[in-house]
């Protein structure tokens, strides 16, 4: 098997070798960019526009089963003319979802496949804690690993004093400290986009995104869009959401993903406040509310001074404006399920 360019863009061999088995001529593809159902597809054939078959789009019953940005995708790329058509998305590693604000069930799949996700806060007035755990949740909720990055630490006479409130809440996450007045402060980052790796910036707008990733890049990237497809005659312009570094490694960046953490779901927000969830297993009533019934370790917690009020506040809040439907739990469920069936398919190839 050779060793092509699919390795930089973190292809699998047992993704190459599924998609061979699904049928004569396809190969595995990454979805690079995406606007109004064109794909930019990477492949060992190269670049080139594509979209998706009939049969994926009449079974598609959600937005999550369309192809997003990041995805590995099954596709027959060998088409003479017109584009190559995308059959299969392979399993995701990991999902950014955006439930569109009060529009009921309306999911939008932002980024897949992400394995680190920088969450960027200032050290300006910007910063604010209770907003960095909600960040927290929508990174573990994603599958992604969390790396918390402080920005504009030229701005901040004492930025310990910041990273040592930010580890209260990090749980042993890593914390860099960036700023853009330092000419290789955005390196830092490096160490989390090894060769084949993919990361992606979520946080606050101003806080310093952009800048971090047009030094990860050594370019301005508004250079990169207008890529056209003369194919049909027609001119599309997609601009290129996934980018390799130099130095090996990818970085995502949509529109979408910018505009993450205005929402929350129920997993992530368990894990990153797994301190209240272990108190409230010590609450001498299990369905304790925490709010005046006797013996509840988190309100202890919270007159000991062992739980800061603001904190237990900011949980309860995310609590009940948790929109989590019926749907994305069911969708999650199916997500765990394709993780079990990855699982297998890898452990196949492993003993072929
Ligand atoms: N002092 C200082 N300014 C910075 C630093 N990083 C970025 N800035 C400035 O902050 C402003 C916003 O930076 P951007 O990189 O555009 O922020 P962003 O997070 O991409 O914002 P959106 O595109 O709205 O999501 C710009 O004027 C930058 O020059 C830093 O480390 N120190
Ligand atoms: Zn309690």
């Amino acid at each position: 098997m050779t060793n092509g360019i699919m390795a930089a863009y973190g292809r699998s061999d047992p993704n190459a070798a599924y998609a061979r088995d699904y049928h004569e001529g396809c190969t595995a593809g990454r979805i690079l960019s995406q606007e109004k159902g064109i794909y930019r597809l990477i492949s060992e054939k190269g670049e080139q526009f594509a979209e998706i078959s009939g049969k994926l789009r009449y079974h598609a019953k959600r937005a999550a089963d369309f192809p997003a940005v990041g995805d590995f995708v099954v596709a027959d790329c060998n088409s003479f003319q017109g584009n190559a058509v995308i059959h299969e998305i392979l399993p995701r590693k990991s999902v950014f979802i955006r439930k569109a604000a009060g529009t009921g069930n309306t999911e939008q799949v932002v980024a897949a496949n992400i394995d680190t996700v920088f969450i960027c806060m200032s050290l300006n007035r910007d910063f604010n804690l209770r907003r960095l755990e909600r960040y927290f949740a929508v990174a573990w909720e994603s599958g992604a690993s969390p790396v918390i990055v402080l920005t504009k630490s030229d701005l901040c006479s004492d930025p310990e004093a910041f990273i040592s409130h930010v580890e209260q809440i990090a749980f042993g996450t890593d914390i860099l400290l960036t700023s853009a007045m330092e000419q290789d402060g955005y390196k830092k980052l490096l160490p989390y986009i090894p060769f084949g790796r993919t990361a992606a910036l979520i946080g606050s707008s101003g806080v310093g995104k952009s800048t971090l990733i047009n030094q990860l890049l050594g370019e301005d990237r508004m250079e990169t869009r207008g890529l056209r497809n003369d194919d049909k005659g027609k001119h599309t312009t997609t601009r290129r959401e996934l980018f390799l570094l130099e130095q090996g490694g990818m970085v995502i960046d949509t529109p979408g993903m910018r505009e993450l953490g205005l929402w929350d779901t129920g997993e992530g927000l368990e894990q990153s406040f797994s301190d209240i969830k272990a108190l409230a297993a010590m609450c001498r009533f299990c369905d304790c509310s925490h709010t005046d019934e006797p013996h509840c370790a988190v309100q202890e917690a919270i007159a000991k001074g062992e739980l800061s009020k603001e904190r237990f506040q900011s949980y309860q809040k995310l609590k009940t404006e948790n929109r989590y439907t019926e749907d994305t739990e069911g969708y999650l469920a199916e997500k765990k399920q394709k993780f079990k069936n990855i699982a297998k398919v890898n452990k196949s190839f492993r003993r072929r």
